[in-house]
């Protein structure tokens, strides 16, 4: 290819790292770089990317972590020999919900940029507040009690917003800190999203949010297009409507929009072209399912440190146990979600585990796991008839459901429908290597089974394809486990890019942006381009008779034990 054709850059701004991912008009991936927040970034005492404040169950990051990374990144790529003048397009993609408080400063800050010094050193007084709520925070309940009861009750939140009150949401975080930071509140000029952020720091000025971003706040009413009134009552605390109106800014309905030009910091710094334009950066997950051209009977899997669970959807059936957005690309269209805070953490406590009590850390340290997922029958059941394990494992506290950190351990039989909580029969920590994964899968098949359908042929409901993405999408035991539980009569597919699905989706919206024609959908200019044998490949068996029908059995067996745990738990806090 000509060394002058147009290139396009995604970025991901995820909990533990910055990707920054090139493709070419032709949706190749040309250049990847990444920078660790803990592994690469100087000067910040966190773990896995962010700090804790225990005793009040906040988790959040520095925001100058970010712009060490993104120097960092860039620097990479330069490294690699990028030449930034063909980059014709900019996206990205943040981890959803966390917000950044902008100081009074900010926006000359951004607009002086200097080329001759690093973001880190001459943005740092930009912030009014120098730390982002992480998604993974849960200080907000009594906001979220507040949020669900403005519009009545949590099934009207999720009706307006797309979801009822989580902890993590934007809104009920910014109330709570009205409340605990009134005096920062008071001096905050704008509030960003991480993807807003993200796209700031490109444009030398505070962008909007992005349409489906925005979704992930609890503030915006979805199906009239606009915040809802009572929500910015209530979300503005003892301060003004119209302040915190000013404060989130404007929402533009095209995830296309040409925002404007990148800041000349990055022309003379790094080589980008003047002309080179920045489109909305959106969530990670919106992000996500436009790595490829998703069909609304396919579902996709993102094994990131959450676990999510992503569906494109015509059909808008909001419930307070599960998530609609905005499409981040297709009006018309909607994002459906499940999250689960303990994904790749908690798998990872079981390897631990599991490699501790072995005495063995192999080089590739999920070998004895996946050895032992593999070797356990399903439902660690000794025979079809035999009682089934099954257990939540929740080293933090979970969202779906909402529920406190702590192990619980059951066995189920299915032919009684008797559930008993108990550790007899199990062997720790070996059996939890595939219960984990059963938990995980079981709990997204209980939560999905209203939205697929059957693929034809007397097949019972299910996805036609599930597509696995994020740093899990490498572990083929993982993959098999997967197809067992959630069905795919095409079975599971990984993207080559393995654990850059979202950066890569970001970089199509780029590509997007800039190549479309007037009125032509990402679906069809994505689809058009998408080379699908080389792009993707099928790594484990979707739909198989018997194993399917036994993991609906043991649906039933979870939900059950779920509502127990459930239970017991609201008896204990009384
Ligand atoms: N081979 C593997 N098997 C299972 N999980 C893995 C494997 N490799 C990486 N992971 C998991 O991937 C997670 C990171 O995923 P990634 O999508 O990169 O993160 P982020 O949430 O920051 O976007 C880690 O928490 C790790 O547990
Ligand atoms: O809270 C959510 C979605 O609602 C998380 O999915 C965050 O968006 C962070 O994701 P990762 O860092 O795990 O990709």
């Amino acid at each position: 290819m000509a060394s002058d054709t147009p290139l396009y850059i995604g970025f991901d701004l995820s909990t533990q790292q910055l990707k920054g991912l090139v493709v070419n008009s032709d949706l190749k991936v040309v250049h990847v770089a990444k920078f660790d927040f803990d592994a690469d970034s100087q000067g910040f005492p966190i773990k896995k990317g962010v700090l804790n404040n225990e005793a009040e169950h906040e988790v959040f990051a520095p925001v100058a972590l970010w712009l060490q990374a993104l120097d960092g990144v860039l620097e990479s790529l330069r490294k690699q020999g990028l030449d930034f003048r063909r980059v014709k397009g900019i996206s990205g993609a943040g981890q959803q919900h966390g917000s950044v408080y902008w100081g009074q400063n900010a926006e000359s800050l951004l607009r002086n940029l200097d080329s001759s010094k690093s973001l880190e050193a001459q943005l740092e007084g930009a912030f009014s507040h120098p730390y982002s709520p992480n998604w993974q925070d849960s200080s907000t309940q009594k906001e979220c009690d507040e949020f669900d009861a403005a519009l009545g009750d949590r099934e009207h939140l999720a009706q307006a917003t797309g979801s009822k009150a989580h902890h993590r949401f934007t809104g009920p975080q910014i109330l709570r800190f009205t409340r605990k930071h009134p005096e920062i509140y008071e001096k905050t000029s704008r509030i960003s999203l991480v993807s807003s952020f993200l796209a700031s720091l490109f444009l030398g000025h505070v962008a909007p949010f992005d349409i489906s971003d925005v979704c992930g706040m609890n503030l915006w009413n979805i199906k009239k297009g606009e915040y809802d009134e009572r929500l910015i009552q209530l979300c503005s605390g003892v301060f003004g409507v119209e302040g915190l109106k000013q404060k989130l800014g404007e929402v533009p309905e095209d995830g296309g929009l040409h925002l404007g030009s990148v800041h000349p910091y990055f022309v003379e710094r790094f080589g980008f072209s003047p002309d080179c334009t920045v489109i909305p950066a959106t969530g990670d997950n919106p992000a996500t399912i436009l790595a490829l051209p998703l069909l609304p009977s396919d579902a996709m899997v993102s094994l990131g440190t959450s676990t999510t669970f992503l569906m494109s959807t015509p059909s808008y059936k909001p419930d307070p146990a599960t998530h609609f957005f905005n499409h981040p690309t297709t009006p018309g269209l909607y994002m459906f979600m499940l999250c689960y805070k303990n994904g790749g953490l908690a798998r990872e406590h079981v390897r631990d585990a599991i490699n501790e009590s072995l005495k063995d850390t192999p080089a590739q340290p999920w070998a004895n796991f996946d050895k032992v997922a593999l070797q356990t029958a399903p439902l660690g059941q000794r025979n079809a008839s035999g009682p089934m394990k099954m257990g939540l494992f929740f080293p933090r506290h979970e969202i779906v459901p909402n529920i406190s950190k702590g192990q619980w351990r059951f066995t189920y039989d299915a032919n009684t429908g008797s559930l008993e909580e108990t550790t007899d029969g199990w062997n720790s920590p070996q059996d939890e290597a595939r219960a984990i994964i059963e938990s995980q899968m079981l709990s997204l098949r209980l939560r999905s089974r209203d939205l697929t359908q059957s693929p034809g042929n007397g097949l019972p409901s299910q996805p036609r394809r599930v597509y696995l993405v994020g740093g899990g999408s490498k572990n083929k035991a993982i993959a098999k486990i997967a197809g067992e539980i959630l069905g795919g009569v095409e079975g599971v597919y990984s993207l080559d890019v393995g654990d850059n699905a979202c950066a890569l989706g970001a970089a199509y919206k780029a590509v997007w942006g800039i190549e479309r024609q007037p009125g032509q959908t990402f679906e069809d200019l994505i689809g058009q381009r998408w080379n699908e044998d080389e792009f993707i490949e099928r790594i484990a068996d979707g739909y198989q008779k018997g194993v399917f029908e036994q993991y609906g059995q043991a649906v039933e067996g979870f939900e059950k034990m779920e509502l127990q745990v459930l239970q017991q738990e609201a008896d204990k806090a009384n």
